[in-house]
């Protein structure tokens, strides 16, 4: 298999020779390039998702797109509003976060590192669809200081977006009092699993990154207890867990689709919020 790195590459040279970018500036007469790294752009921001439905809107907005599996991740490459740019699936969890972190730095030493995502609501007056540009990101269960992260901004409330703390957790939260139990004990107003990955790889490599979260499941919301069994290890539904799990409780169908449909809501609002975002980023290269 090839090395994560080298797919993160070939992600972003696919999608450029697609655009047809390599072989124009060729044949405008600017010296030849003939090495691999030179004929493929280097995307200034580089996102990182666990997940392929927590971005997929925003994938969908890529011209050009290239896909690339690669390590244990899927590199997607793209041009967005002309910019190149990559999307990571990291799969669910810090390690896997924080491996693929260093693998887009490898690749690309992008300016900044976007890790966007679903987060479970744990300050009580955040409801679901609510965004999270976080400010901090603490590790729980450790007494490990919280990592500040780059771009602040206001809260806007009227817009359901506010700036605060966040928790990176080992397994989901899945009931209303573990989220009382982790909002009393961190003040945070979200909890997510790959956040603090991917910020202490960005600071350990210098690199800037910002971290936005759509609240999926509020503070106010039990998950159903099949959700630990039927995703997989790297939250692809696992069909012979969700067969049981159906069997077992017949009303969990119930609950596993309206979890699927709010989880479409949440990445159109994620989507629509990083593409808000970035224009912000990009004029730091241009
Ligand atoms: C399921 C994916 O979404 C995030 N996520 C969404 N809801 C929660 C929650 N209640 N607890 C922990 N992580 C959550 C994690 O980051 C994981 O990757």
């Amino acid at each position: 298999m090839q090395s994560a790195s080298q797919a993160a590459m070939d992600a972003v040279r696919g999608a450029a020779q697609d655009s047809g970018k390599a072989s124009d500036s060729a044949a405008s007469g600017q010296a030849q390039t003939t090495a691999d790294e030179e004929e493929t752009p280097s995307p200034a921001i580089v996102i990182i998702a666990a997940l392929r439905i927590e971005i997929a809107p925003l994938l969908a907005s890529l011209k050009h797109p290239h896909h690339v599996q690669g390590g244990d991740f899927v590199f997607h490459g793209g041009f967005w509003k002309g910019h190149p740019v990559a999307i990571v699936e990291s799969g669910i969890g810090l390690d896997r976060a924080r491996r693929a972190t260093h693998a887009a730095i490898d690749a690309f030493n992008p300016q900044w590192i976007i890790s966007a995502g679903f987060a479970g609501g744990l300050d009580p007056s955040l409801s679901k669809g609510s965004l999270i540009l976080a400010e901090n990101v603490q590790l729980y269960g450790t007494t490990q200081p919280a990592i500040q992260l780059g771009l602040s901004m206001a809260s806007e409330p009227a817009n359901k977006i506010f700036t605060g703390s966040i928790v990176t957790v080992p397994q989901i939260i899945r009931t209303v009092k573990e989220k009382q139990v982790v909002f009393e004990n961190t003040g945070a107003l979200a909890a997510e699993m790959e956040t603090w990955g991917v910020a202490d790889a960005c600071r350990t490599r210098h690199c800037r990154m910002i971290s936005i979260r759509v609240i999926s499941d509020d503070a106010k919301t039990n998950l159903p207890p099949e959700i630990l069994t039927v995703s997989g290890p790297t939250g692809s539904v696992r069909a012979g867990a969700l067969v049981g799990a159906i069997l077992n409780r017949p009303g969990s169908i119930n609950d596993l689709w309206s979890l699927r449909e709010s989880a479409l809501q949440s990445s159109e609002r994620l989507s629509a919020f990083v593409q808000s975002v970035m224009p912000m980023l990009l004029p730091s290269v241009a």
